[in-house]
């Protein structure tokens, strides 16, 4: 039995997990949270053994919040990853909607006046939220999921809606009125599971590294140096993102993730490079990322 915690229910993380370990043979036992500082907390405390954190969205990049729990507050390794595709829906009471005859679907959302969701999920449609219910005020709420109880919690007649998923609406007797309304077609969040021990899945995958990297000062070119410890073995790196490293105003630390495992020949060898040149080097995790 492995258990896991996460945001929900109801919420995108919910059904992302489900996708990765319901078919896997292992049983789960969900522990839901309604904050990231708890989801993060449960596994450092023991109740669970793996946290689910989105770190990065299509359209909206990295989730800094997310990345900087997994790097400054907690020293949980990253044990799996995989992307899941995210469909927004509208959800709320359908009793609201004026259904004048010949009227598009849009113009009946003309009375919403408050919509309510997690702010990368309200990113994730601000254009559709822009030009269909621009009168609309958004409401920032701690999970999609808690905007459609919220929305619930007000009841009919009061022009609120959330911004969730399909299960949310079904949770919380809400009804959808809209599906898909993600700006863009191609929406995936990139999830990891982070805990202490390894978790290999029956399924495909490529394994992945990343490692933190915090260059020494005064020293012209380090980046470039750390750069062409993986350029010139021809090592992939699929991502390099800088972030404050919090403890002085201009100093960061560059997150990387590299398409190989730290048990190659090569990355180890890369990694003592770059330690050499004067750089700190945390490997944030070496695991599968499954497709
Ligand atoms: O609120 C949720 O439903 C979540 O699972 C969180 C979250 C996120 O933090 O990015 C997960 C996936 C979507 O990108 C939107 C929201």
């Amino acid at each position: 039995m492995i258990r896991v915690a996460l945001l929900g229910p109801g919420t995108f993380s919910e059904e992302a997990v489900r996708h990765l370990l319901d078919d896997s043979g292992q049983q789960v036992e969900l522990h839901h949270y309604k904050l990231i500082s708890e989801v993060f907390l449960a596994t450092v405390n023991g109740v669970t053994d793996y946290s689910v954190i989105p770190v990065e969205n299509t359209i909206e990049g990295s989730v800094s919040l997310h990345l900087d729990w997994l790097v400054h507050e907690v020293n949980l390794p990253i044990q799996a990853e995989w992307a899941y595709r995210i469909t927004m829906n509208l959800i709320g009471f359908s009793s609201e909607l004026t259904m004048l005859p010949g009227e598009s679907a849009e113009a009946k959302l003309g009375g919403i006046q408050k919509i309510a969701s997690h702010p990368t999920a309200l990113a994730q449609c601000r254009q559709f939220l822009r030009s269909v219910i621009p009168q609309a005020e958004l409401v920032e709420t701690g999970t999609t999921a808690e905007g459609a109880k919220l929305v619930k919690g007000n009841g009919p007649g009061r022009g609120f809606a959330a911004v969730g998923t399909k299960s949310a609406a079904k949770l919380h007797g809400l009804d959808i009125l809209y599906e898909e309304i993600q700006d863009h077609n191609n929406n995936f969040t990139r999830f990891v599971l982070a805990g202490g021990e390894p978790l290999a899945l029956d399924r495909p995958s490529e394994r992945k590294t990343s490692i933190l990297v915090t260059l020494p000062e005064d020293f012209p070119g380090a980046l470039h140096q750390v750069l062409s410890a993986f350029a010139w073995r021809r090592i992939n790196l699929s991502k390099i993102e800088s972030r404050p490293t919090k403890k002085k105003l201009g100093s960061y630390y560059f997150y990387i993730d590299i398409e190989a495992p730290m048990d190659s020949v090569l990355l180890p060898a890369a990694l003592a490079e770059i330690e050499a040149i004067g750089c700190q080097v945390r490997v944030m995790g070496s695991y599968p990322n499954y497709t």
